[in-house]
């Protein structure tokens, strides 16, 4: 059973996965999504062969290419490995040309922007024409994810609220001991992680693993 103050419908993305026994598990477990990095700076990148046979063995639906600032060329390319859903990393001043490039390719359903937007910023609300989803991942000032530390709980639940009309994903440190406090105060409805259900990067350890799911009642 979940723990009573948590959204019975809470979505868990596991993130930065690159080995199908990893992913098996997450799903087994109870992930609702399995996301899979193609960033080649990050310390998680799967290779395409590795996207590829992920694509093949994910259940559609829940499979997440995980990218930055992705070039449209690129990102037709990933799309043709089957993903079902495009979180793409952006600055907050990314030109809206480039934006409607990437709605124009996999459609603004499929599309999970995740601005990185520096303490003290606004929302860069007009990104919000050009995707349902919304994902809010931890500042840092030199990665754009997977930093393992945590963001601003109280403000994602101000954002998500105001902007209710989209779907707000909650990332950034997130681990078994944390998870279901941060899903409290941030009133999240979707929640990520990554770095906190890892043995080295790209590779998860499957007693954090089964101790993040056990902490969310699945
Ligand atoms: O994880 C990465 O290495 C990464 C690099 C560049 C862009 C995005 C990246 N990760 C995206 C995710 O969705 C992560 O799960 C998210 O940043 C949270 O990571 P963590 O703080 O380790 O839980």
């Amino acid at each position: 059973m979940p723990p009573p103050h948590l959204n019975s419908e809470l979505k868990i993305k596991v993130c930065g996965l690159t080995r199908w026994e990893d992913a098996e598990l997450a799903l087994e477990l109870g992930a609702d999504y399995c996301g899979v990095i193609v960033y080649p700076k990050s310390p998680r990148a799967a290779t395409r062969q590795q996207a590829w046979e992920l694509c093949q063995r994910i259940p559609a639906g829940k499979r997440v290419m995980v990218d930055v600032n992705t070039g449209a060329d690129e990102l037709e390319n990933w799309a043709d490995l089957g993903f079902d859903h495009f979180q793409i990393h952006c600055d907050i001043d990314v030109n809206l040309a480039t934006l409607a490039a990437w709605r124009g390719i996999v459609g603004k359903e499929q599309l999970w922007l995740a601005p990185k937007i520096p303490p003290g910023e606004a929302f860069p609300q007009t990104m919000l024409e050009f995707a349902d989803t919304i994902l809010v991942d931890a500042y840092h000032a030199d990665k754009y994810g997977g930093s393992g530390q945590t963001g601003n709980w109280e403000l994602f639940a101000e954002w998500a609220t105001l902007y209710a009309h989209k779907r707000f994903v909650l990332a950034g440190g997130l681990n078994p001991d944390n998870v279901t406090e941060a899903v409290r105060v941030s009133g999240a409805e979707t929640a990520d992680v990554n770095s906190g259900v890892e043995s080295q990067p790209g590779i998860k350890d499957h007693a954090k693993l089964r101790a993040l799911f056990a902490a969310l009642g699945r």
